[in-house]
């Protein structure tokens, strides 16, 4: 059911100094910063060969990363970011089988202006999935 990996999630504690270390240290393409109001978050997208870094910075009141950027505030991985075809049907098909998506439950429009659901990390040992349709 899941396809190519989309992206890796890094929550960031100064946005600015992780994107300048990727674009000069680390020597990446680093995209400008994308406000993304309906998840909360703030991103930049840092593009490799295979595949892509997303970097997290909270954006707003209620940021769903605040709570993970309180208990790591050096930041650390967030989430990965798995394609599918069908959206609709992989979530059906995980709710079937007990796994927990979360908000309420109907797709989100994501980064990349296409439909995103997130799974508990609690369901996935220990590990926070985003699905995007490609
Ligand atoms: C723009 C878009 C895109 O790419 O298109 C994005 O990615 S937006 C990316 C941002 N959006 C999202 O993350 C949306 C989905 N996320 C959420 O709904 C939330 O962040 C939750 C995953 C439910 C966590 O919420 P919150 O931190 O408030 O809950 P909590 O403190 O009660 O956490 C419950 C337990 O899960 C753990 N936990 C929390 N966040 C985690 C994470 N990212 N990875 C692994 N574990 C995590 C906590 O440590 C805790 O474990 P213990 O109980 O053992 O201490
Ligand atoms: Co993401």
């Amino acid at each position: 059911m899941i396809g190519r990996l989309n992206h890796v999630a890094i929550a960031v504690p100064d946005l600015e100094a992780a994107s300048a270390q990727y674009a000069n240290t680390l020597g990446a393409k680093v995209n400008p910063p994308q406000d993304e109001p309906d998840h909360g978050v703030t991103v930049v997208f840092i593009e490799l060969p295979n595949t892509k870094i997303e970097l997290l910075y909270p954006l707003g009141e209620n940021s769903p990363i605040q709570g993970f950027l309180d208990k790591n505030p050096s930041g650390g991985i967030h989430h990965i970011c798995y394609e599918v075809d069908d959206i609709l049907a992989a979530r059906d098909k995980l709710k079937s089988e007990g796994a927990r998506v979360l908000g309420t439950g109907e797709p989100k429009i994501g980064a990349h202006g296409k439909p995103v659901l997130f799974l508990h990390p609690k369901d996935f040992n220990g590990c926070l999935i985003e699905l995007e349709q490609v």
